[in-house]
């Protein structure tokens, strides 16, 4: 087979070529070049909807256009339809390539380098700069992005880290379950508050157990709205709601403080000094000698001289803001799947009584097994995946679809639109675990694809920690309740994640028979139901 060069390949080559290589061969590569470029179409061949001078197409992505912010990816699903693979837009001054095939979605990723630049998230980035805060993972690029990457990602996405915090993460998931049971109305089985609250605290927990190696108390009864982690679920919505509203608009916000501008700034504010507050927290378990604390990502950080203590404080704030709305959305759809799909509830449920008998501890062993839960999960991310498709933003010129692409474009390769393709998915707006498990009849969905959370060196950094999450949690509802929902739809609105488009209202039936099983922390001479349970649970509050 004939090996031929891609642009970015003769790039390379012969910028290496000029220092290293004789005139003459790095002459023979220029015209390579010459001849590959004739061969490319123009960038600005590539179709794509008529752009206005300046503002591109602002209207779009604002309230007096078809779609508003709030519909973004229904925009990208006709976008697609009318243009096409591959399609092209300006807005406020930025050319966007939008990619919607696998073949494309392939070459955009070959062609990644070793540190693949992302799109930053501007208005985070004016914030912290104007407070003094330090960029994290998810706004530094280059070589500075690797080197935090590579620190943090050796503590989170390393198999025998996760089997360490499984069991924390378990007990906070038996908790939740409790706590659910107890939140729930006992005549009509209806949880009657917020479930997305409740589960942004579950998410929350969590995270603060792994980033901070303490209890947090999101999931003490008695939290009051102006608790700290009341606060912090706050805040984190209404920055996510902001950010959406302040990327695709004016940027006015950086000459004037706009209302939306605040509003963000008030909450990240919030969220900055509450993880402050958890991080003196954690120095005083470790000054006690409390081994969680020195097994925890803050102290692993720490530990390394090479990071400042503001660096360390970014990057955690980093992991709430990358993980707990992801999380939370990610478990309220896989619940929605679960209610809407009774026959594959069950399946599920029977899938956990074969490998987990009542009362054990899920070990890593038994999450291995359970094949089935996994693929519901992938098949939830694929309907409704959290974020839509995966930007990326690199500094030398590709070729994309045999077109030329110049260097800085920001480029989103599209998954959700690509996940829903007849010609990628039989029966793609079906529900289907199945296509998910390999056997000798069934061909594996092949890669570029299927990307929930991103792909390369700079794919998601909790991947494995919200997967597991995501299991334990399914598993610990499920083998109490049987699980149904008042709603018929769940549709999904764009906010920088994609939130459903309402609260379901889930319905939790005790399973026939449960044995009223409790976390290891609950069952320390006390009952562990009722009254006794929702007692010691209140005083569980920050210690457990
Ligand atoms: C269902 C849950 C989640 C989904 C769907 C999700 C999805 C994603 C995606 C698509 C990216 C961009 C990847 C890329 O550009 O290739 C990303 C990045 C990131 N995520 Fe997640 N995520 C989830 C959970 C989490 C959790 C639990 C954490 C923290 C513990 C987290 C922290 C981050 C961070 C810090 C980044 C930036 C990484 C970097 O640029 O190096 N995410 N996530």
């Amino acid at each position: 087979m004939m090996f031929v060069p891609s642009r970015r390949w003769v790039g390379m080559l012969k910028c290496w070529g000029r220092r290293k290589m004789s005139a003459a061969l790095a002459a023979g590569l220029m015209e390579a070049d010459e001849g590959l470029a004739r061969r490319n179409t123009p960038f600005h061949a590539i179709p794509g909807p008529p752009s206005l001078p300046l503002i591109g197409r602002l209207k779009d992505y604002s309230s007096l256009g078809r779609y508003g912010v709030g519909r973004l990816h229904e925009r990208h699903l006709d976008l697609h339809r009318q243009y096409g693979d591959i399609c092209r837009e300006k807005l406020l001054g930025r050319e966007i390539v939008h990619v919607f095939s696998r073949e494309i979605a392939q070459e955009v990723f070959m062609q990644e380098g070793r540190y693949p630049g992302r799109t930053v998230i501007e208005p985070d980035v004016v914030y912290r700069t104007g407070r003094g805060i330090p960029l994290g993972l998810l706004n530094l690029q280059d070589a500075e992005w690797h080197r935090l990457r590579r620190l943090a990602q050796d503590r989170i996405l390393r198999p025998a880290v996760q089997s360490a915090v499984l069991h924390n993460m378990d007990n906070i998931a038996q908790e939740f379950v409790m706590r659910t049971d107890m939140l729930r109305d006992p005549g009509s089985d209806v949880m009657e508050r917020n479930y997305k609250d409740e589960l942004h605290l579950w998410s929350l927990e969590s995270i603060a157990r792994l980033a901070f190696g303490i209890r947090a108390g999101c999931l003490g009864m008695d939290l009051t709205e102006n608790s700290d982690a009341m606060q912090l679920v706050r805040s984190t919505q209404m920055y996510f709601r902001c950010l959406g509203k302040l990327i695709f608009s004016l940027p006015l916000y950086k000459v004037v403080p706009t209302p939306t501008w605040r509003s963000m700034a008030s909450a990240q504010d919030t969220f900055v000094r509450l993880s402050e507050n958890y991080i003196r927290q954690a120095w005083r378990n470790a000054e006690h000698g409390d081994p969680g604390t020195e097994d925890s990502l803050l102290f692993h950080l720490l530990k390394k001289s090479e990071l400042s203590k503001e660096e360390v404080g970014a990057t955690i704030t980093d992991l709430f803001q990358g993980g707990i709305d992801t999380t939370t959305n990610g478990m309220m759809y896989s619940l929605f799947a679960l209610a809407k799909n009774p026959e594959v509830q069950d399946l599920v449920y029977r899938e956990i009584r074969t490998h987990l008998p009542e009362g054990a501890p899920v070990t890593p062993e038994v999450l291995r097994k359970m094949k089935y839960l996994k693929a519901v999960i992938k098949e939830t991310l694929r309907l409704w995946p959290v974020i839509f498709g995966n930007p990326r933003l690199y500094d030398y010129d590709v070729v994309l679809g045999g077109y030329d692409v110049p260097a800085k474009t920001e480029i989103l390769v599209h998954h959700r639109v690509m996940c829903r393709q007849e010609r990628y998915f039989t029966d793609p707006l079906t529900f289907d675990p199945t296509r998910w498990l390999r056997d000798e009849n069934t061909s594996p969905v092949p890669p570029y694809l299927f990307m929930p959370f991103g792909h390369g060196v700079r794919m998601c950094i909790g991947r494995r920690f919200a997967e597991q999450q995501l299991q334990l949690l399914i598993i610990r509802i499920l083998q109490r309740f049987h699980v149904e929902c008042q709603e018929a739809e769940l549709g999904q609105v764009f906010s920088l994640v994609l939130l459903p488009d309402r609260n379901p209202r889930f319905v939790f039936r005790r399973r026939q028979g449960h044995t009223a099983w409790a976390p290891q922390a609950w069952t320390h001479g006390v009952g562990t139901t009722g009254r006794d349970a929702r007692r010691r649970h209140r005083r569980q509050g920050h210690t457990a």
